[in-house]
């Protein structure tokens, strides 16, 4: 048996989402603020009120994501496991610049063959490839997974698990979800398609 659902969602607000600054790996160990904490704990309660059947909780290997799935688990009484694969694109040599870069000189990220990718670092094809692996995983066992992941890392598999077109949808920002951002996929005969949207939802 497989899962038919799936909820994914971006970690609470940490002090370089304040800034606005591309962090890169460098931020592994970043904690979310008191604001991004009060965010996790909505979240918790936003996933209850799914009532997710027989729920899985998983974060990446940084902190601000396990931070953000442990009111989560715990409202859910379950553990978190740390997944391997779903942690923030690497932004190569574009660490350190401001989120606005990605919108005034997003052209530099463009590709041949509808690519993004950033130079010294990963494309959105290398970050899709690594999430879905892991989430293939997941998707093997029964229940609902609860995936909590980075901005940038869910931008790469959404586009991959809706099929939508890279450049355009980075461009449009169109899969971008703000902090403690929540999005259920549904399976369907013809693929993943949206149960709820963050951005239908915002609490951020
Ligand atoms: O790497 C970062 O600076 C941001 C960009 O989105 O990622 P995160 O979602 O982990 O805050």
């Amino acid at each position: 048996m497989t899962s038919s659902r799936l909820l994914l969602a971006r970690h609470g607000q940490t002090s370089g989402n304040v800034m606005g600054i591309l962090r890169g790996a460098d931020s592994r160990h970043d904690e979310l603020t008191d604001e991004g904490h009060a965010q996790a704990r909505t979240l918790a309660r936003q996933i209850a009120a799914l009532n997710p059947e027989a729920p899985r909780v998983y974060a990446s290997t940084y902190t601000r994501t396990q931070q953000t799935a442990a009111p989560v688990a715990e409202l859910l009484g379950v553990p978190v496991t740390i997944l391997d694969g779903i942690q923030e694109i690497d932004p190569g040599d574009w660490r350190g610049r401001p989120y606005s870069d990605l919108k005034t000189s997003f052209d530099e990220l463009v590709g041949p063959d509808d690519s993004v990718s950033f130079p010294g670092g990963e494309s959105q094809r290398d970050v899709a490839d690594r999430f879905e692996m892991a989430l293939n995983t997941v998707l093997s066992q029964p229940g609902t997974p609860i995936i909590v992941s980075h901005g940038g890392a869910l931008i790469s598999v959404l586009i991959r698990l809706l099929r939508a077109p890279v450049v355009d949808s980075w461009r449009s920002d169109r899969f971008a979800q703000a902090n403690a951002g929540l999005t259920e996929l549904i399976r369907t005969p013809s693929g993943w398609a949206f149960g709820t949207w963050a951005k239908d939802s915002e609490q951020i």
